[in-house]
């Protein structure tokens, strides 16, 4: 199977329960929640999305025609040979559209730990090491147990006490990003300080102007 890989890129996880581990970052192209052209935003199901995941076309990214080429290029992004803490976040984009077992099994061959940020509305590969889905209201969550929740807040209709029951270990609010960010990151305060069983996600690679 060939990948479509938007960019691959070597940073710190910014986001939830990892923030500030070093990673690599795959960013797959596609999603299907939106096209992500602008033109298209206004009727997709997911609007609010602060990514540019179209085409092949950024640093280190590509078309891959094997899981061993793909895992060849995250492996080239890590910045030495030592296998420990090797750290991968698959992204996109959707990643779980392409991130297949045989690219599970790649990775994990190069010695990497395996995270994946998804809107759960497709299955995931079994043996991942960190699952994290972030719903989006309006569409069907078919991944209802993982390692993390993470649901941007607010989104109409998405109040977080729908997912409560679901089995994720952490249970996090992310501020939507956008005109309203520090109106949004105000009443994630206010959301967790009222609501304990849900802690405060900070895009913190934003605040770092880190990628
Ligand atoms: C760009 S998405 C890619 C992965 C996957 N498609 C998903 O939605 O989880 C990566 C993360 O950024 C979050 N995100 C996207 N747009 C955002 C925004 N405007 N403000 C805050 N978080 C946002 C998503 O909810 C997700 O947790
Ligand atoms: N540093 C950094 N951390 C992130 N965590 C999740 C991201 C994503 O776009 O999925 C992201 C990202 O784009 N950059
Ligand atoms: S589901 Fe994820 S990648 Fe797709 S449009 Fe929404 S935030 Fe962006
Ligand atoms: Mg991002």
């Amino acid at each position: 199977m060939t990948y479509l890989v938007k960019e691959i890129f070597y940073t710190l996880q910014g986001e939830g329960a990892h923030a500030g581990r070093a990673a690599v970052f795959c960013r797959f192209s596609r999603c299907n929640l939106w096209t992500g052209r602008e033109k298209d935003r206004a009727r997709a199901i997911c609007r609010f999305c602060d990514t540019d995941f179209v085409g092949t076309d950024g640093e280190g990214g590509g078309r891959f025609p094997t899981a061993e080429a793909l895992a060849d290029a995250v492996e080239a992004a890590w910045p030495s040979d030592a296998m420990e803490h090797r750290f991968v976040v698959c992204t996109g984009g959707e990643p779980l559209l392409q991130l297949d077992s045989d690219a599970v099994a790649a990775l994990h061959d190069r010695g990497f730990e395996i995270a994946v940020e998804t809107n759960g509305t497709r299955p995931a590969p079994e043996g991942l090491d960190w699952v994290c889905v972030s719903p989006k209201i309006g569409s069907d969550l078919v991944l209802t147990s993982g390692d993390e929740l993470k649901l941007v807040y607010p989104q109409a209709g998405g109040d977080p006490a729908q997912f409560e029951h679901l089995g994720f270990r952490h249970f996090r609010l992310q501020p939507m990003d956008g005109p309203d960010r520090e109106e949004n990151t105000r009443a994630v305060v206010e959301y967790c300080m009222k609501n304990p069983r849900w802690t405060l996600s900070l895009q913190t690679h934003k605040y770092l102007g880190i990628q």
